[in-house]
């Protein structure tokens, strides 16, 4: 008798949970990918949201065997009450969601409407932790048939632990299906001339708002353990050259515009100089009037609306300072859009 296997295809079986028919071929999903955020401010929502992120072997390089006992023993007893009571500082009250998520909603929604014209497209957006979890996203766009996936992780830097742990999140999705699509991943945008453009359109505007003209304009990027730097992550490369360009697009001097790295977590050295380090120096030095501006998200978060736009604003205040502005992330604001769209068409060739 002949041995059949499982895995054979003619018997009329039901699929296994996790397989999809193809409904019409040749379907593109482009999927956008930001980093993730909690569902609510509460305890357990933010436990479980801090879990997931800080698991990853990507983002925390330490030893399992030593990061286990401080992550579970003390970081996750104490830290999603604290990051809650600051998550709660920024909420979308009307949609209860954080403004991470409202925001991707909109530049996943808008694209939509940018791209109406390429039929066989059909645009979605997910997170790297928690809701809309890039499983669940990747499995939608393959039940509407897409045999091929564009991911679009939103960070114009690259990081191993932002654009490539998203790629292994799109991959560890893909094991799981047995027809599993052609996928092409956005590389890292940070010297893109419709970036730059847009980051100093945006600027430009929003300084033209303000009833004073900064002294100083601060690039405050998310920063990473120096370590990860030292043994090959480009991130800081990155984070540097845009701030270079940046500065020639807008035709300013070094002085006027600098780069700072915020957001330190954990004991170790971070990528330096620290940003709010340096709202401290420039208070103390003098310097009375500042802007900050975050070219590395691409969405306003809690890193920006409440670390920059509220705690950097009180430490340059109670050192000295007496104007600070925080102008906002591209978000899904027409110059957003514009990159966003211009870099999903281009690396749509060949696909529509
Ligand atoms: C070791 C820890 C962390 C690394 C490395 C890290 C890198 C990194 N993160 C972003 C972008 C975002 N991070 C955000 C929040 C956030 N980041 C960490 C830790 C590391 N990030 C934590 C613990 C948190 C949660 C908030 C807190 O408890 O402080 C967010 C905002 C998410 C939101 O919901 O608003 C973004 C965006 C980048 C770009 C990056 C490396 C390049
Ligand atoms: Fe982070
Ligand atoms: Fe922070």
């Amino acid at each position: 008798m002949p041995m059949t296997f499982a895995t054979d295809t003619k018997a009329e079986a039901p699929l296994p949970a996790g397989s999809f028919t193809y409904n019409s071929p040749d379907k593109v999903g482009l999927m956008l990918v930001n980093l993730g955020t909690p569902d609510g401010t509460e305890y357990g929502p933010m436990w479980r949201y801090l879990r997931e992120f800080l698991s990853d072997p990507r983002v925390i390089e330490l030893p399992r065997w030593i990061w286990y006992p401080i992550l579970y023993g003390l970081v996750l007893t104490t830290r999603p009450r604290k990051s809650g009571a600051n998550y709660a500082k920024i909420w979308n009250r009307e949609k209860d969601e954080s403004p991470l998520r409202t925001y991707t909603r909109g530049q996943g929604e808008k694209l939509a409407v940018r791209l109406g014209d390429l039929t066989n497209v059909s645009v979605d957006w997910a997170m790297r932790y928690g809701n809309p979890s890039t499983r669940s996203v990747v499995e939608k766009l393959v039940s509407k048939g897409c045999d091929r996936i564009l991911t679009f992780p939103l960070y114009p830097q690259y990081s191993a632990t932002t654009t490539a742990t998203a790629n292994d999140q799109l991959f560890r999705a893909l094991m799981k299906l047995r027809r599993a699509p052609a996928v092409r991943s956005v590389p890292p945008y940070y010297a893109e001339p419709v970036y730059i453009d847009a980051l100093a359109r945006s600027i430009e505007s929003h300084l033209a708002t303000l009833d004073f003209e900064p002294e100083v304009v601060v690039a405050s990027y998310h920063g990473i353990p120096k370590p990860y730097a030292d043994k090959g992550d480009p991130y800081q490369q990155h984070c540097l050259e845009t701030t270079r360009l940046l500065r020639q697009r807008l035709g300013w001097s070094e002085a006027k515009l600098i780069s700072t790295f915020q957001s330190r977590f954990g004991a170790q050295e971070w990528l330096q100089p620290y940003t709010d380090k340096t709202m401290e120096r420039l208070g103390k030095e003098g310097v009375k009037r500042i802007a900050v501006v975050n070219p590395g998200f691409s969405s306003d978060c809690i890193e920006t609306l409440e670390e920059i736009a509220q705690e950097a604003q009180e430490i340059f205040k109670h050192a000295g300072g007496e104007k600070f502005a925080h102008i906002p992330c591209l978000n899904d604001s027409p110059e957003g859009m514009e990159v966003i769209e211009t870099l999903a068409r281009r690396e749509l060739a060949g696909w529509i």
